[in-house]
């Protein structure tokens, strides 16, 4: 996991807006060396709307993920709800409601649904998660972990074993994880891996669900055109670490230069 970078600028957290709501990057950069994986990337993602981010691989999709979370020393402005977050490290940004999956989200196969979003959301969770096992807890459910399974649909399973779930919902228990606490925008690392058509359809309603309704904006990273190119707002694009198109999902595909770095694979079926 990448690291965290200092807080070393703690005047970028004055509020610069309150008009925009939601996530928006001004020329979002980001150096490895001499590679620069993200190169004046400019983002706009608003509450309730659900934005894809794709490219071939090595584009810079995750790292733009990793400097927005807080996770990547990035050059440029990242603003949540009008106020700049980038001089803040990663716990500090996520509290702001900044939250992320992982594209290695693993599940404990033998806690229950509750317990792994228990594991990963409170301090200490493996041990709270021990302690339970062995000195039931007084208060009951944590009302926070409750609805952000109810919200993405698993509230009647909460407590099966995680292996028992089909594939699509563990996906969905990775998602319950990043939305307990405050969450005002959803970033999704490949959540739909090894998903098949009928189960990430599934999920694609999931997502719906979650951004209607007063719902966190939601950036959305898969390799899955037809989830994206389907359930998506609006999309951008990357190409070695540029960005070469923003728009919906029809002018995507019709669009010449996205076509083209998906080496004229027709969009529906080209695997990013
Ligand atoms: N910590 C790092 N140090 C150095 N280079 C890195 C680091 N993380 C990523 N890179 C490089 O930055 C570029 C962008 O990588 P990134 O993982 O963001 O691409 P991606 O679009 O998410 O790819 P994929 O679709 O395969 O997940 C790649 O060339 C990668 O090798």
């Amino acid at each position: 996991m990448p690291t965290e970078p200092k807080n070393t600028e703690s005047k970028n957290t004055e509020p610069v807006s309150t008009a925009s709501r939601g996530l928006r990057t001004e020329g979002l950069t980001v150096r490895y060396g001499g590679l620069v994986a993200n190169d004046g990337i400019d983002v706009e993602v608003r509450p309730g709307e659900i934005v894809g981010l794709i490219g071939p691989n090595g584009a810079g999709k995750t790292t733009f993920v990793d400097a927005v979370t807080g996770f990547a020393p990035c050059e440029g402005r990242v603003l949540l709800d009008g106020r700049r977050v980038d001089g803040l490290p990663a716990h500090r940004r996520r509290r702001r409601g900044l939250s992320r999956t992982w594209q290695s989200g693993e599940l404990f196969p033998n806690l229950s649904v509750y317990q792994n979003v228990v594991v990963a959301t409170r301090p200490g969770g493996l041990r709270t998660v021990a302690a339970d096992l062995f000195r039931p807890r007084r208060k009951g459910e944590d009302p926070a972990i409750a609805r952000a399974l109810a919200a993405v649909g698993l509230g009647d399973v909460s407590g099966r074993l995680a292996r028992d779930l089909t594939l699509g919902r563990q996906k969905l228990v990775g998602v319950a994880r990043a939305l307990v606490g405050t969450c005002s925008l959803l970033l999704l690392d490949e959540p739909a891996a090894g998903l098949d058509s009928t189960e990430s359809r599934e999920f694609a309603g999931r997502l719906r669900a979650i951004a209607a309704a007063d719902g966190p904006g939601i950036l959305l990273i898969d390799h899955d055109m037809s989830l994206v190119l389907g359930v998506c707002d609006r999309v951008y694009v990357l190409e070695f670490g540029k960005p070469i198109f923003g728009g919906t999902p029809d002018e995507a595909r019709a669009d010449a230069a996205v076509v083209a770095a998906y080496l004229g694979v027709p969009m529906e079926n080209a695997d990013a």
